[in-house]
């Protein structure tokens, strides 16, 4: 049996309110088609109260866009697991390519991230680790070894019992947010590996980990990428701030199930 399929919204640091209310609004209406689709909204963490407001069935799910750590203390700026669950989150992503570039999140932080989440009121929360080379790696054959070395990073403590609170997103560096979206076949071929080397560290359970694809994922080009074998969603950057392309990308993972 393959993963159910699971669209994940990544705002960034955009959206408001009104584009709270937009999305929710559009999603409520459509409510009858997506019933094989799991759907996360990872705003902003400022927008996650404005978010529970608007929750209003079981497939939808709110996420965190990074998350500290630590349980509390002198962390200026900083979000504890504790803090973003009171807002209704029971998502978080880990490890993304822009934290990993630009805030300093290194292969130790972002173990250390996916322990806090593992430790953290059993089964609580699901994370979704975001893997993925950037272009040079790629252009020098080394995109599997890259997305190897950050799984094992990432994953080194983790139990097969604990596999099931795991999500992965596969994002090439080079594909996010430039609209040069990875073919399907380039997906799959580093999808088929994470999915070989899940099975391989923790047995047959790691069948059922959602792989998702993220990376200038848009409503015209997600029918063909979640066909392939092993891309079971998305997590969705630009297209996601516009409520019906969003849309249209959750039918697109819903038709492959449906
Ligand atoms: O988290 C989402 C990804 O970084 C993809 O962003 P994008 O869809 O704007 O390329």
């Amino acid at each position: 049996m393959q993963p159910s399929p699971l669209v994940i919204a990544n705002w960034k640091m955009n959206g408001n309110r009104q584009l709270v209310q937009q999305l929710a609004k559009v999603l409520r209406e459509s409510q009858a088609d997506l019933t094989e689709v799991a759907v996360v909204v990872c705003p902003p963490a400022v927008l996650l109260p404005a978010w529970q407001q608007e929750v209003f069935y079981d497939a939808i799910h709110l996420g965190a866009q990074d998350l500290n750590e630590h349980a509390s203390g002198a962390h200026t700026g900083e979000h504890s697991l504790a803090l973003l669950h009171e807002a209704g989150a029971d998502y978080a992503l880990i490890g993304h390519s822009e934290r990993r570039q630009f805030y300093g999140d290194s292969g130790q932080r972002v173990q250390a991230k996916v322990d806090a989440v593992l430790s953290y009121q059993e089964h609580l929360f699901k994370l979704v680790l975001c893997v993925g080379e950037h272009e040079q790696e790629r252009d020098a054959g080394r995109t599997i070894e890259v997305v190897q070395q950050q799984l094992e990073e990432a994953l080194q403590n983790v139990s097969a019992a604990q596999i099931a609170q795991v999500v992965v997103a596969y994002e090439p560096v080079w594909a996010i947010g430039t609209g040069k979206t990875a073919t399907p076949a380039q997906a799959q071929e580093v999808h088929a590996f994470i999915r070989q080397w899940l099975v391989q560290r923790f047995g047959a359970a790691a069948q059922q980990i959602p792989l998702l694809y993220g990376g200038s994922v848009k409503a015209d080009n997600a029918a063909t990428l979640f066909a392939e074998a092993d891309i079971d969603g998305g997590l969705i950057g630009g297209a996601s701030l516009e409520a019906q392309a969003f849309l249209e990308i959750c039918r697109a993972a819903q038709a492959q199930r449906g």
